[in-house]
């Protein structure tokens, strides 16, 4: 029975090619940030309130603009026709049933426009949640630009812009699999350029993209724009500074530069940093209600899901989303409930302990005992 994001996995490693659920399931070098993301999140405690009354809960949340009915969003995440033939069209679908917002990968294998009619169709008697688009800035701009403009037409709210990725990260699982292509027939359908008749273009991961592409962007579009992949303090201030108007605190997970800190570990920094001017979007390691919870109480404003995404959808295609998603609301509403919250606002800081953090502040009235186990 499929009760848990863990059991996707179990059941899609069953169904695909493990080259593929390699590329999946793999990260950069030796996978530690990849590992560390899961684990931080387990190393995290809960604390509950009790007695508050909290019988109506309500999961929803508005993030620059987008209403949804979950904090949880989608990823984004390349490629979805290597694990289901309806790639990107089943996963639009799922979200849209779900209200949860889904970030549409540059690298997808099946159009915006497309997806985005999927996710209308399928949201018709709902409220589907809106589509956000992930870019990786080209530096061919005429490109650029003309990519962010389809996507804003296909009626995407929101832009996001990976920023971790200067160059590929080293996916040494690949490598060794010699999985370095899309198979035949798939093909990444936003890097066809019409300049060229159609010849898709590979995805530049350049370098060269610096503070100054961003301000560019800021300046030929009136979309909210996020940030995904900044981990560094300071890059989250000179963030707003930039005009950003949110953040995907975001290690790819664990797909980029290795050895980098769990997102978690990193968001009351970050939270700190950017002192609630622009909201944080957490990724990396969540895998139960609780984990939305955490997230949630340390300052993030929503999380997001890759591979799980990936896992439901090559197990079971639209349904299977569907069924990961319900499953993370089920947890996450049970999650709030025993921790005496309501919704999303009701959680603070207060209801987190680290114990593996380092030692905590004495609380009020304790008296403080030394390692050695002396009172002082
Ligand atoms: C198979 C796969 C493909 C991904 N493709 C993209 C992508 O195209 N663009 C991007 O910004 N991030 C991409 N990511 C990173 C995710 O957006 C996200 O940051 C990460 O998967 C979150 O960690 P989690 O998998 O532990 O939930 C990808 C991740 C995976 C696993
Ligand atoms: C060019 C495809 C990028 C996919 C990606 O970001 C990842 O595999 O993590």
């Amino acid at each position: 029975m499929l009760m848990t994001v863990q059991d996707f996995e179990a059941a899609a490693r069953t169904r695909l090619d493990p080259v593929h659920a390699d590329f999946i399931a793999g990260g950069a070098a030796d996978e530690i940030t990849v590992r560390a993301n899961e684990e931080a999140f387990r190393r995290l405690r809960l604390l509950p309130r009790v007695l508050r009354g909290s019988t109506a809960r309500t999961p929803e949340i508005t993030l620059l603009g987008s209403r949804a009915r979950t904090p949880v969003l989608l990823s984004p995440t390349a490629f979805h026709k290597l694990v289901c033939s309806e790639g990107e069209l089943a996963t639009a679908r799922a979200a849209a049933a779900a209200g949860a917002i889904m970030i549409v990968s540059m690298a997808s294998t099946v159009a915006v426009e497309a997806i985005a009619r999927a996710a209308r169709d399928a949201g018709a008697d709902g409220d589907p949640a809106p589509l956000w688009f992930q870019l990786y800035l080209q530096p061919d701009l005429e490109f650029t630009e003309a990519l962010v403009r389809r996507a804003t037409a296909a009626g995407c709210a929101a832009l996001v812009v990976t920023v971790d990725s200067p160059v590929r990260g080293a996916h040494e699982r690949d490598l060794r699999n010699g999985f370095l292509d899309l198979p035949d027939g798939l093909r990444c359908e936003h890097m066809a350029d019409p300049r060229q008749d159609g010849r898709v273009r590979p995805i530049a991961m350049s370098p060269e993209i610096s503070w100054e592409h961003l301000d560019w962007l800021r300046g030929i579009t009136s979309l909210p724009i996020l940030l995904k992949g900044v981990l560094h303090p300071e890059d989250a201030r000179l963030a707003v500074r930039h005009g950003a108007d949110g953040l995907v605190l975001s290690n790819h997970g664990g797909r980029q530069l290795d050895t980098v800190p769990a997102t978690i570990e990193l968001l009351p920094e970050m939270y700190a940093a950017v002192g609630g001017r622009v909201p944080i979007v957490l990724d990396g390691g969540v895998r139960r209600g609780t984990d939305v919870v955490k997230a949630l109480a340390l300052g993030a404003s929503a999380v997001g899901i890759g591979r799980p995404v990936m896992w439901a959808l090559a197990e079971g295609g639209e349904k299977g989303v569907r069924r990961l998603l319900e499953l993370l609301r089920e947890e996450f509403d049970q999650a709030l409930a025993l921790c005496g919250a309501r919704g999303v606002t009701d959680l603070g800081p207060d209801l987190v302990r680290a114990p593996a953090w380092g030692p905590a502040p004495p609380f009020p009235g304790a008296e403080a005992v030394r390692p050695d186990g002396a009172v002082s």
